[in-house]
């Protein structure tokens, strides 16, 4: 059927007076268009404007109803015909619906109502249908990271720019970033718009998975490798095969594991936990870590032949403080999300909020950023996000120190004044606590370098 509005049907119907009731009993329903044939050849001459229902006499006398359903299915698959037959013949009713009629209706007084009903049902399935093609679609498309990853500033465009490289070949990539930074939606970014998109994206947290079991979660096992292994288990590995596995974390893998990844990649074979036979894959690599990997080399906690296997085309998620303007857009994004979300208006961000968010060092990156948004939209009731709505997370204050170019004289000044706050403004011991004499720090309260009150 197509999306056609109104629904148009053709009824087939030799019976005049019966044909004509159902006409204008269809015809009260506005959605419907309805034409109706006595004979099949008259039928046959209009079928080229395509109804998209025939509601179809079963005993027409110049045709049998088989042959007139086989005929419009011929024509056009889609249209779907209702039987009316004046007798009530399962063995025949069944036929016709394999052979593709939508439903079998005997002509007794309900007829109209089940016909009406039926109707009602083939636009319920029809709209089904639809949401199913339309879906189909919408996975079938390019995924548009575009509108997902969220970022315009400079650093940001090189990692899109990389992302499109990515897309290209089926190149190893390693992603670097602090924690919260985005590394595995630019991880998802690669797969679906790559030429695996329609196969398994499969992501493996390495350090989230107990040591003795990471080994059977990549590999697999057979029944009985290990107590506890009741059934064959497949591995993350034969899970992706064709698409992409994503390992997080790779820098916590253990040494031991490291070889045996190694082989693996080399060999593009593996061989379950407990098992002898081996299993080619076929699996485009992703790795992340929160590490410096090389530092990890020559701390000898990470094998150096699987570091240049694994390093690919190496993407550096820059951390959120890095990344100017992005905190600001990122922020409305989120707020726009969350609102949509709670079915909730859109807020807006005033200009002291998005300071105060500039500000802020963001050590949990873009996950601290969307979750001190949605707080701040539950906290804000009027329409405006005022930096008083704004909640940061007090431990990430040694981060911002530390995060930002400051004289010596001004780090001395923040700490002492970070102090001061913790104790509540007792010098006495601020001083003990710091090593400092007493009389410095109230020199700089007189001086209005520190806040006392
Ligand atoms: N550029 C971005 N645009 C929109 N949302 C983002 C962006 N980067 C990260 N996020 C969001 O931030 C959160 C963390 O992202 P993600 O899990 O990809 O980070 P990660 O670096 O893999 O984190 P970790 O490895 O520390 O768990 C997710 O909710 C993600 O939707």
């Amino acid at each position: 059927m197509k999306n056609q509005h109104p629904l148009k049907i053709f009824i087939l119907e030799d019976d005049v007076w019966y044909g004509s009731m159902l006409q204008h009993y269809l015809a009260l329903n506005p959605d419907y268009e309805v034409k109706r044939y006595h004979n099949c050849k008259d039928f046959f001459n209009h079928l080229h404007e395509r109804p998209e229902v025939v509601t179809l006499d079963y005993s027409m006398p110049d045709m049998d109803g088989s042959e007139v359903l086989k005929k419009i299915k011929e024509v056009d698959p889609g249209i779907q015909v209702i039987i009316i037959s004046g007798q009530e013949d399962i063995k025949t009713a069944i036929n016709l619906i394999k052979n593709g009629a939508f439903d079998y209706i005997v002509k007794d007084d309900d007829a109209k109502d089940r016909l009406w009903n039926s109707l009602l049902h083939l636009k319920e399935i029809d709209g089904l249908r639809k949401e199913v093609e339309h879906l189909k679609e919408q996975v079938g498309k390019k995924y548009d990271y575009s509108k997902y990853l969220i970022g315009k500033s400079p650093v940001f465009e090189k990692v899109f720019s990389l992302i499109e490289k990515s897309c290209k070949t089926n190149i190893t990539v390693s992603i670097t970033g602090e924690t919260g930074t985005g590394k595995e939606m630019v991880a998802r970014a690669i797969h679906y718009n790559s030429d695996k998109s329609k196969k398994p994206f499969v992501a493996v947290n390495v350090a989230a998975i107990p040591r003795e079991l990471i080994e059977s979660e990549l590999f697999g096992h057979e029944k009985g490798a290990f107590t506890g292994a009741i059934t064959r288990r497949i591995g993350k590995f034969e899970e992706a095969h064709n698409g992409t596995l994503f390992l997080d974390e790779i820098g916590e893998l253990d040494i031991n594991l490291q070889a045996k990844l190694l082989r693996v990649l080399q060999e593009r074979e593996i061989t379950r936990v407990g098992g002898n036979e081996v299993v080619p894959i076929n699996v485009r690599i992703i790795v992340a870590t929160h590490k410096n990997l090389l530092e990890e080399v020559q701390a000898r906690r990470f094998r150096e032949d699987l570091y240049y296997r694994l390093i690919g085309l190496p993407i550096q998620i820059p951390p959120l403080r890095e990344r100017g303007n992005d905190i600001v857009i990122l922020a409305k994004h989120f707020m726009d999300q969350f609102c949509k979300e709670n079915n909730t208006d859109k807020k807006l961000l005033s200009p002291e909020a998005q300071q105060r968010l500039l500000h802020h060092a963001f050590p949990g990156n873009v996950r601290e950023l969307r979750s001190v948004i949605e707080l701040s939209v539950v906290m804000a009731d009027g329409d405006t996000i005022l930096p008083e709505h704004i909640t940061l997370n007090s431990n990430s204050s040694v981060n911002d120190l530390m995060n930002k170019d400051r004289t010596l004289k001004e780090f001395e000044l923040q700490i002492i004044q970070h102090y001061l706050d913790k104790y509540d403004k007792d010098v006495l011991l601020v001083a003990k606590k710091l090593d400092i004499g007493k009389s410095t720090i109230y020199r700089m309260i007189q001086a209005g370098e520190l806040n006392a009150r």
